[in-house]
């Protein structure tokens, strides 16, 4: 039994229309919701806990309707975005409240208190108000008092946003062996992808209000099902290239490119489509059996394991990520090749071919 389903729901703002949306997820799965900004990720997340009523549409807890839950049945616990401490209370009493209000032993609200104080870092604030902690501790005691609730599923909202980006990477690898340990429900929202791919069983990519994709990170990674998806999955993003595909579905030309490139596509014969190359998959130098072309470096980052090399070709400038640290003069011409194996192809309507 799914832990969360979700059929065809919609729910309409004035402005903006949520869904329909699909999906499930499995007991134990830690599951992450990734989009742009106002994509409509938050209100998934609150037609889930029940803060928001779907128009359209059903969702299930555990197999059981929502509609007929109480927001406090539904054994779910949201971090949120702008979090809520309560000010009055000192971080201690934060994170414990979730433990005495269901009355809790004296025993347990310590070895819980204990646990979660550990692994979020937040032993020395434990007695201060909200009021004397920066933003980041708050957001770690708010994620304190989510984990102490040792509720059946988390829904967290972009819950370590707030720290600096050290504390961020240490707080993911934590925040998944929380989730394995206690084998909790977790439904993840960021629109940090390098985050929400490292950490997911499963992604789903929100693209203007809908689903565009469910998969895993490698999936969405290697396979976007459409050109909206491999937009938004890729630190540098992909490159994209116009193009026409030749009457038999074996090449594809862009005024763009030098060459032709050879493809495999038995869909579509003939006809307008765009081509997509992922920066790590354009290589310095030819290579035997890969299209190869010239293109002019404009603008070289080392980043220390590798780098990456703005350059242009026509009037379109490519991102190339190239592993380690290579020396480019800038305005240098240089012959880069692509990974003939690691071709996108999608149509003009946007869908994977
Ligand atoms: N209560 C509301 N009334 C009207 N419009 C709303 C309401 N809540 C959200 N919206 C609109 O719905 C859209 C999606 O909002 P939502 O917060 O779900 O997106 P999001 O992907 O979580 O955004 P962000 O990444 O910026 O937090 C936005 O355009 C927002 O302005």
């Amino acid at each position: 039994m799914d832990a969360i389903r979700i059929t065809d729901v919609v729910k309409r703002y004035p402005e903006f229309t949520l869904g329909p949306i699909n999906m499930s997820v499995g007991q134990g799965e830690f599951f992450g919701i990734f989009g742009p900004p106002s994509t409509g990720k938050t209100s998934v997340l609150k037609l889930i806990l029940g803060l928001l009523t779907p128009d359209e549409g059903q969702v299930e807890i555990a197999g059981r309707d929502a509609a007929e839950m109480e927001v406090s049945a539904r054994g779910i616990s949201m971090v949120f975005q702008n979090l809520a401490l309560f000010p009055h209370m000192t971080g201690r009493e934060n994170i414990i409240f979730p433990l005495k209000e269901r009355g809790a032993s004296e025993a347990e609200i310590a070895e819980r208190l204990d646990l979660v104080s550990e692994v979020l870092h937040v032993s020395h604030i434990l007695h201060k108000n909200p009021a004397q902690m920066s933003g980041g501790e708050r957001q770690r005691i708010a994620l304190g008092r989510a984990f102490a609730a040792q509720s059946r599923a988390m829904l967290l909202d972009e819950p370590i946003a707030a720290l600096d980006a050290r504390l961020r990477e240490e707080m993911r690898v934590e925040l998944k062996r929380l989730q394995r340990e206690n084998n909790q429900t977790f439904v993840y929202v960021s629109h940090d992808e390098e985050e929400v791919m490292a950490i997911s069983d499963r992604v789903a990519v929100i693209v203007g209000g809908r689903i565009a994709q469910i998969g895993t990170p490698e999936e969405v990674y290697n396979e976007p099902c459409s050109l909206a998806v491999a937009e938004v999955i890729g630190s540098p993003p992909m490159n994209f290239f116009e193009g026409r595909f030749s009457a038999e579905g074996l090449r594809f030309e862009s005024d763009v490119l030098e060459t032709d490139i050879q493809v495999v596509c038995t869909t579509q014969k003939g006809g307008a489509g765009t081509l997509g190359v992922r920066p790590e998959d354009i290589w310095l130098g030819e290579s035997e059996g890969n299209p190869s072309f010239k293109v002019r470096v404009s603008t070289v980052e080392p980043l220390g394991g590798y780098t990456i090399i703005n350059a242009r070709i026509g009037k379109q400038i490519i991102k190339i990520r190239a592993p380690g640290q290579v020396a480019l003069e800038e305005d240098a011409w240089q012959s880069v090749s692509l990974d003939a194996r690691r071709l996108h192809l999608f149509c003009a309507k946007g869908s994977r071919l």
